[in-house]
């Protein structure tokens, strides 16, 4: 028997709630609050294993690629050229590659499923770059292509404060390099450190931060799909931005969805599971990533939980704590229906995001101002200590002469030795094998192998203090939990980086700026203890959390 549809041309059955399980009222207790210290590897599947060699085959003649060669090239979907990455640094010469020879590996920032993210330091202008390479080199033309895509969609979002910055990227010996611009890290990271949920003033600031970045997409016809705590970004200036766009879709006209993956299972939209690809689903994503890091929920991967959220059924036992208006955007956001959920200009017109748009700009401005104060006043300090050590040289040597005071017992050493091009870390970037274990992290000095040089942390400690107390991580998206006695270390370690308030600046960049002896310094913190001005070291995450509250 034919089914009557309504004027939307839908049939009755589809319209007809879901029933609701009678065991549902037992899913509640399905929901709990976030575990600390669980790392991502938990819920990663291991990786299928790696050839490190390009199959050869006895039947085919062994075609040389283009791609399979030594050199470096650049991969650039707008102009789409086979030719080296500029750099005046590299010589070909060498043997070394590109990144070995354009690049300091200070850490490693994170893992995800496709690529290991670095924290370097471009040795052509000094900034600081996260780079991504490829976790296993290309296994052939399609897998090339795929891994490529993601340059192509990065370049496709182009810029906006809410969007990470792409840079550049280059594709050597079948790995693939994405240079893109430094954050202090993801939310994810930031919320494992805040332990809890976080501030209502924070949300709102990560709310209007990220449906700005939506909307940036959303209006360029691109679907994020990917949306989820450890795919949002904290600038160094506190601004939460978008990135991870590996999953990304284009919908151009057509449905884009023959190309479409869903993301993570605990962020999906309920209607991807009927192939319905739309920009509704991001919206749904970041209203969970909002309930997850609002309530520090542990959102559930499958099962009743999993139902119970997408049928607009969110667990007061989480929700009661917050405030109302902001309750009301979550339940737009996560409204069930795709076709009535909220959109990204909607949730942005109305009054409560509007405000705290408004608190937002203010904040960021008084934050911007004050950044730029600090950086005048390290200068002023830098100069007023450039132009003291060149007056008490002569008054020494005088007092020297004159007997009144005892020479040195030995020569000074230079305080900062370490120079860019140096690299403690250039063994963990060898490429001549490329196996899984090549990007085995250094030992953290905190960790329980403290005896292992280290000199990126020095680095990494003029611009994020935070970071620095960080240790690296095999797996991004949670940190490890610190010990009381690592913590007690990280704030005396912090206490002896004197020139961590570089971090009030907008951009890692600062190394341009920064004074020729500090940008050396890399050689530890007791010799640069008595060479930095006194200002007190800032945590990164906290100038997000201080604007937060202003
Ligand atoms: N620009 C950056 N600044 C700081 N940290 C970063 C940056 N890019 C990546 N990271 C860290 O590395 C982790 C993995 O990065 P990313 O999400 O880009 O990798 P992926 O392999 O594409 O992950 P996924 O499995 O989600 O696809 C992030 O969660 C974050 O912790
Ligand atoms: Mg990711
Ligand atoms: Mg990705």
């Amino acid at each position: 028997m034919p089914v009557p549809g309504d004027d939307m041309g839908e049939t009755a059955l589809t319209r007809t709630p879901i029933p609701v399980p009678a065991y549902f009222h037992q899913a509640e207790q399905s929901f709990s609050l976030k575990k600390r210290g669980r790392s991502l590897c938990y819920t990663l599947p291991p990786r299928p294993p790696v050839k490190t060699a390009l199959p050869v085959s006895r039947i085919f003649p062994n075609k040389q690629r283009s791609w399979s060669q030594p050199r470096p090239q650049s991969v650039s979907f707008r102009s789409p050229q086979n030719k080296p990455p500029a750099s005046k640094l590299y010589d070909d010469s060498k043997g070394e590659t590109f990144f070995k020879q354009c690049f300091r590996n200070i850490c490693k920032l994170g893992r995800g499923s496709f690529g290991e993210v670095y924290k370097v330091q471009s040795l052509e202008d000094g900034c600081l770059y996260a780079v991504k390479r490829s976790v296993s080199p290309f296994r052939g033309e399609s897998d090339r292509q795929r891994k490529l895509q993601e340059v192509r969609k990065h370049e496709r979002v182009g810029e906006h404060p809410n969007c990470l910055r792409f840079v550049r990227a280059w594709e050597e010996k079948r790995m693939l390099y994405l240079q893109t611009e430094l954050c202090a890290g993801s939310l994810l990271q930031h919320c494992e450190e805040v332990g809890g949920p976080l501030a209502s003033r924070q949300i709102w600031n990560i709310t209007c931060d990220l449906l700005h970045g939506l909307k940036h997409l959303h209006d360029r016809n691109l679907l994020h799909l990917d949306i989820k705590p450890a795919n949002v970004f904290i600038s160094y200036s506190g601004v939460c931005k978008l990135g991870d766009f590996g999953l990304m879709i284009e919908l151009d006209g057509t449905d884009g969805s023959g190309e479409a993956q869903e993301g993570d299972p605990r962020y999906m939209a309920p209607e991807l599971l009927d192939g319905v690809f739309g920009k509704a689903a991001d919206v749904f994503s970041l209203g969970m990533t909002l309930l997850e890091v609002s309530c520090n929920m542990e959102l559930p991967k499958g099962g009743e939980g999993w139902q119970q959220l997408r049928q607009g059924h969110l667990p007061t036992e989480f929700t009661s704590g917050l405030p109302p208006d902001f309750l009301k955007v979550l339940s737009a956001m996560l409204e069930p229906d795709h076709r009535r959920r909220a959109t990204v200009d909607w949730l942005l017109s109305l009054p409560s995001i509007h405000s705290a748009d408004r608190w937002r700009m203010v904040s960021l401005t008084k934050q911007r101002t004050i950044g730029k104060i600090i950086t005048v006043c390290q200068f002023l300090v830098w100069i007023v200590t450039i132009v003291f050590n060149g007056l008490s040289r002569p008054v020494l040597g005088f007092l020297h002469y004159t007997g009144l005071r005892a020479p040195p017992s030995s020569p000074p050493s230079s305080p900062y030795p370490h120079h860019l091009g140096e690299s403690s870390f250039s063994s963990e970037w060898d490429d001549e094998s490329l196996g899984d274990d090549v990007f085995e992290v250094p030992p953290s000095p905190f960790g329980p192998h403290r005896n292992h040089t280290y000199h990126g942390q020095e680095l990494l400690g003029r611009h994020s203090p935070d970071l620095l107390a960080r240790p690296s991580l095999g797996s991004t998206s949670t940190p490890r939990n610190l010990s009381p006695d690592y913590n007690l270390r990280k704030r005396s370690t912090l206490a002896q980086t004197p020139n961590v308030s570089r971090i009030s600046q907008d951009s890692p960049c600062s190394e341009k700026s920064a004074s020729p002896s500090s940008s050396h310094s890399t050689s530890g913190f007791v010799d640069a203890e008595g060479q930095r001005s006194s200002f007190l070291p800032r945590n990164l995450l906290s100038m997000f959390d201080d604007a937060c509250e202003q």
